[in-house]
């Protein structure tokens, strides 16, 4: 598109705007500064570099086979460089504990230090972001009953508490590092395929492995607790040990973060009718923005109905300093670059939609139960001009815009991806 036609159908836009009491330009200059935590795992289908070679567990799956998947640390960094130079606004990486760099050398999962990050936080001081951790209790043989941190068996659960403990570590490493925050957010795959008989002893014995992994209190400047509940998984269809109200009465009692994961419940259940409730009892949310389709949670974010209600939620009620928003899909049937792309500009898309809402307004007419106003103006809305908004915001800041990233994902395949067989 034409420089000139995007400041154009801009200028039109901001005067349209202003019509209804909303100032783009500030809206712009709000939405550049929310960062968004953008997962590594789509770009090697969760292999991680610990046992690239070995199975993915832990319930979870990575359908499809399209070529070009990273390989090493350093293909996958640069894949993430270029989808960054494809996403305009400010972004963050979320690592998981199977992506160290040990120079070949076997670590185990109890074993694993900062030093084994090094070069992930040179790369993030290169690229001026924030990292983000997650230990990884799954594609492992200690993970193989289904159960990790709630097995019956100390010797393995201590090892589990191990791993988390080591990463609270690297974590806190992080944050000291980049001088930003680093949530670890503790996502297990415990649970059972069917018929469970009881289901208290597994979520007494995870809380008591919670209970020691966080017994030592870190500065929150470096380093944030959050815990991730999931519904059911692929062979945990009947029971999670680690449910949503396990963890939210967790999360609630321990002050630490609550992570909301959009694919991890009931099918016509979403988690943007959670956020203004949990924000009344814990500090701080953590989002896994998802796409559920039937059995897999982790669809690529398209901009549905649901993703738009979440960043309205976030932006309505003045939750961003309190809302972290990390993305949580893997899809191995499309370009995996292009995934990165189309989630994360769909995630800020829904930002930039709720950011452009007079919600003053519509608030003062809900609350004088003036409902015609309030759904006449919703309605009006849907077709204001955000897109122009969208467009200049990513050209004035150097990104591509509409579909022209694309043209970039297809060069990157063909000159850089088509090389790894
Ligand atoms: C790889 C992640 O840790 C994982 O997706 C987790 O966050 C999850 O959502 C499991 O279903
Ligand atoms: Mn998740």
């Amino acid at each position: 598109m034409k420089k000139e036609n995007i400041i154009k159908s801009y200028d039109m836009a901001k005067e349209m705007y202003k019509g209804i009491g909303v100032d783009t330009e500030e809206v712009i200059k709000k939405l550049n500064d929310i960062p968004i935590s953008i997962h590594c795992w789509q770009g090697d289908d969760v292999s991680g570099f610990e046992n690239s070679e070995g199975d993915l567990t832990g319930g979870i799956q990575s359908t499809g086979n399209y070529m070009g998947k990273a390989r090493t640390p350093e293909e996958l960094r640069g894949d993430l460089e270029k989808a960054f130079s494809l996403i305009p606004g400010k972004k963050r990486l979320n690592l998981h504990a199977i992506y160290l760099e040990t120079d070949g050398e076997k670590i185990e999962r109890n074993e694993i230090e900062p030093k084994h990050f090094k070069k992930w936080v040179e790369w993030a001081k290169k690229n001026d972001i924030g990292l983000d951790f997650n230990p990884t209790l799954f594609s492992h043989e200690y993970a193989d009953d289904g159960m990790t941190l709630s097995h019956p068996d100390k010797k393995i659960r201590d090892f589990w508490i191990e791993h988390v403990k080591r990463c609270r570590k690297i974590s806190e490493y992080f944050g000291k590092e980049l001088g930003t925050p680093c949530v670890n957010n503790i996502w297990i795959p415990d649970g059972f395929k069917d018929i469970t008989v009881d289901k208290l002893g597994p979520r007494k014995r995870l809380e008591e492995s919670l209970d020691e992994i966080l017994e030592e209190k870190m500065d929150p400047k470096y380093h944030l607790d959050a815990v991730e509940s999931k519904l059911f998984g692929i062979g945990s269809e009947s029971y999670v040990v680690g449910s949503h109200e396990f963890y939210m009465g967790y999360a609630m009692k321990n002050k630490t973060v609550l992570c909301l994961d959009a694919g991890h419940f009931h099918p016509t259940e979403v988690i943007s009718n959670k956020i203004s409730a949990i924000s009344l009892f814990v500090s701080d949310i953590l989002l896994h923005v998802s796409r559920p389709v039937r059995w897999d949670s982790d669809h690529v974010i398209v901009l549905d109905e649901e993703l738009q209600e979440i960043a309205k939620e976030i932006i309505r009620n003045k939750l961003l300093d309190r809302v972290h928003i990390g993305l949580d899909f893997f899809d191995a049937s499309i370009n995996r670059i292009a995934s990165w792309s189309i989630g994360t500009r769909n995630m800020l898309k829904a930002l930039l939609i709720a950011l452009l809402e007079p919600t003053t307004t519509l608030a003062e007419a809900e609350r004088g139960f003036d409902f015609t106003t309030r759904l006449a103006m919703l309605e009006e809305l849907k077709s204001y001009p955000w897109q122009a908004v969208w467009d200049y915001f990513c050209e004035n800041n150097g990104y591509p815009v509409g579909l022209e990233w694309l043209d970039e994902v297809r060069d990157y395949e063909n000159n850089v991806l088509i090389n790894r067989k």
